[in-house]
């Protein structure tokens, strides 16, 4: 690696950073789905030999990784797995000075297993509360829960002030694949446990399945509740559906990458905040290349946006490497980078507390970081 090359690296990860686009099942790490295709192999479950090459390809069409997800459920379907995942995926997330995540997951019923989605939930939480190696910060200080640090209590509570802290959200992903009730089965729980850090509702799950207007009852029932809402959008030149998408008007929107140029405008009069996700588009081929990708449009005419991974372990990126993507392909400066970081700060879902929180911990930074 060129010196320069290094040195810019270890920038953007030292720089901290807002996560808005993280799925769960997507963020493991290669190590530990190996692990876990071991075990499934040794009792019979799975062929370890055919999940390790498909674990291990590099490169990988829309529909293959659509299939890998079909095969990471297979290996993270038990309560314990979910919770390990979870704990693992945040403390990755959170080495590499992530200093707020939204983690989004889809409530998953599995009768076998003993599952609900209500139990997946769960799960995921414990995962939360067992991370060890930073502080969580689950809960927001004015959360009307009874136990508001159910983690790790806050550095500013006495904790151990040594340790890195990570704000952490969970976002419920409506799997296109889904019912309409279903749909609004996930809706109703993320309303349920809206005090144990559930704070939005996501729609995501394969572009080329399922109907707008199958989900849209339950979006409409969120947005009722006042659920912030994040959608999958033109991910494939579906026209009906982003023109809806674009009516219906979430707090934000992912992707956006097979717009036509009326829905670029509206898109852009809208000002709705854009989750990009560069490596993802690129390998996916929404986008066409890195140097093409839509991003240097959208940062040109100011339109509020966010770096985000979308799946860092499928597609074997951090965010930090994101960050030094964007720097690489479009030149941006240091100073422009620490910029793109701190305004994703004003798209969380989040409440204004954590807001103020973030807002004065990139001020602290800026300093030691653009100078
Ligand atoms: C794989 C690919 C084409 C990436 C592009 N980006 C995506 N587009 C739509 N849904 C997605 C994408 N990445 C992850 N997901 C959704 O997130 C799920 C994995 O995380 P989880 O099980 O919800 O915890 C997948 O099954 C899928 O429903
Ligand atoms: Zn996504």
């Amino acid at each position: 690696m060129e010196k320069e090359e290094e040195e810019m690296r270890e920038w953007c990860l030292a720089l901290p950073k807002v996560e808005l686009h993280a799925h769960l099942n997507g963020s493991v790490r290669d190590s530990t789905l190996l692990e876990l295709a071991k075990q499934l192999g040794d009792k019979g479950v799975i062929v370890f030999e055919d999940v390790k090459d498909v674990i291990m390809k590099n490169g990988r069409s829309l529909p293959e990784c659509f299939q890998l997800f079909e095969l990471y459920h297979i290996l993270t379907t038990d309560h314990d797995t979910v919770t390990r995942i979870t704990k693992e995926v945040v403390e990755d997330f959170a080495m590499e000075n992530v200093v707020y995540l939204e983690i989004r997951t889809t409530p998953k019923n599995n009768e076998a297993k003993g599952m609900t989605k209500q139990s997946y939930m769960n799960a995921v939480i414990k995962g939360l509360k067992a991370v060890e190696a930073v502080e969580v910060v689950l809960f927001d200080s004015n959360s009307r829960t009874d136990k508001p640090l159910t983690c790790a209590p806050s550095s500013e509570l006495g904790g151990d002030v040594s340790k890195k802290k990570i704000y952490v959200k969970l976002l419920l992903s409506i799997d296109r694949r889904e019912t309409t009730l279903a749909a609004l089965d996930t809706v109703n729980l993320a309303m349920e446990m809206k005090d144990q850090g559930v704070i939005g509702i996501d729609l995501s799950g394969n572009p080329v399945v399922g109907e707008w207007e199958t989900y849209l009852p339950a979006l409409e029932r969120a947005k009722q509740l006042g659920i912030p809402i994040t959608v999958h959008c033109g991910e494939v030149a579906n026209r009906k559906e982003i023109q809806a998408v674009l009516d219906f008007c979430p707090q934000r929107l992912g992707h956006v990458c097979c717009l036509n140029d009326d829905e670029w405008k509206k898109l852009k009069s809208l000002m709705i905040p854009v989750e990009i996700c560069l490596t993802s588009n690129v390998m996916t081929g929404g986008a066409p290349s890195l140097e093409l990708h839509h991003f240097a449009d959208l940062y040109n005419v100011k339109h509020p946006l966010s770096l985000c991974t979308d799946d860092s372990g499928l597609f074997s990126t951090s965010l930090s490497n994101e960050y030094y993507l964007v720097a690489s392909t479009f030149g941006l400066s240091k100073a422009e980078l620490f910029q793109l970081a701190q305004d994703a700060v004003e798209f969380v879902f989040a409440g204004d507390e954590v807001k103020k929180t973030l807002r004065e911990l990139f001020r602290r930074a800026e300093k030691e970081l653009t100078t």
